[in-house]
């Protein structure tokens, strides 16, 4: 589903962020990026949905390369993309409701399936029973909650999160990996930057290291290998 051969990014002030990346993710994979603060997993993240251009190599996401899209062709392609940030990025005027439906909203989607589609959505990420309330009354569980199902109502084939338990306390991290492990057993491919070593030693997943923007280690039920 991803491929990316040989990829290069060096920021405007001259920092290389990634130093030749190859990497091959296939479809319904649950990949951890990890790798020492710095060493460039948002960079390598933030190339998948076109946050950031490569300055060299190519980027293969489904047949279309990243790299080369026209930015009027971006918007289209994240819709088969959901990304899920550390700090959610939800809209603090929109409800719970409204932040999910958002996302379909925008691209138009008949309003008759929009209520089922966002229902359905924030059942599986248990939050029906909060669809009128605002960000700032939920906790950060409920706000991530919200952010996931802001990010998969559109049913996307690629979730992307970049440290989405950072900001959270062990218990609701759990609760948070759990609906991105039923997410990626329906199908989802879910590469997801993280620092919990807990986690990635726990629920075991192929894991890909990255250190001053190489990949330095690649291994199926890998461990997060670092101390914290
Ligand atoms: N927009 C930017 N402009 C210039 N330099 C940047 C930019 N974004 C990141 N960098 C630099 O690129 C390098 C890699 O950063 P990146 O955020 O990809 O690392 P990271 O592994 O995700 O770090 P962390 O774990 O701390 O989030 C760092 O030296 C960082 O300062």
């Amino acid at each position: 589903m991803l491929e990316m051969k040989n990829v290069y990014k060096k920021y405007k002030n001259g920092v290389t962020a990634t130093n030749g990346i190859d990497v091959k993710i296939d479809q319904g994979e649950f990949v951890y990026i990890v790798g020492p603060s710095g060493a460039g997993k948002s960079t390598f993240i933030k190339m998948m949905y076109r946050e950031e251009k490569p300055t060299s190599g190519t980027i293969t996401l489904n047949g279309i390369d990243m790299g080369s899209l026209k930015n009027s062709k971006v918007p289209l392609i994240r819709r088969n993309i959901g990304v899920v940030f550390q700090d959610f990025k939800l809209l603090p005027k929109l409800n719970v409701y409204e932040n999910v439906a958002y996302t379909l909203e925008v691209i138009e989607e008949n309003p008759k399936n929009i209520k089922k589609k966002v229902m359905d959505t924030l059942d599986l990420v248990g939050l029906k029973h909060k669809v009128r309330m605002f960000p700032d009354e939920l906790s950060g569980g409920e706000q991530q909650r919200v952010s996931i199902a802001r990010s998969i109502v559109n049913q996307p084939k690629l979730v992307i999160a970049d440290e989405p338990t950072g900001n959270l306390d062990p218990d609701t991290s759990w609760e948070i990996m759990n609906i991105f492990e039923e997410i990626n057993t329906r199908g989802t491919t879910v590469i997801m930057a993280t620092h919990n070593k807990t986690i990635v030693n726990t629920m075991k997943h192929r894991v890909i290291a990255i250190e001053s923007g190489r990949i330095v280690r690649d291994e199926q039920r890998g461990d997060y290998g670092y101390e914290i």
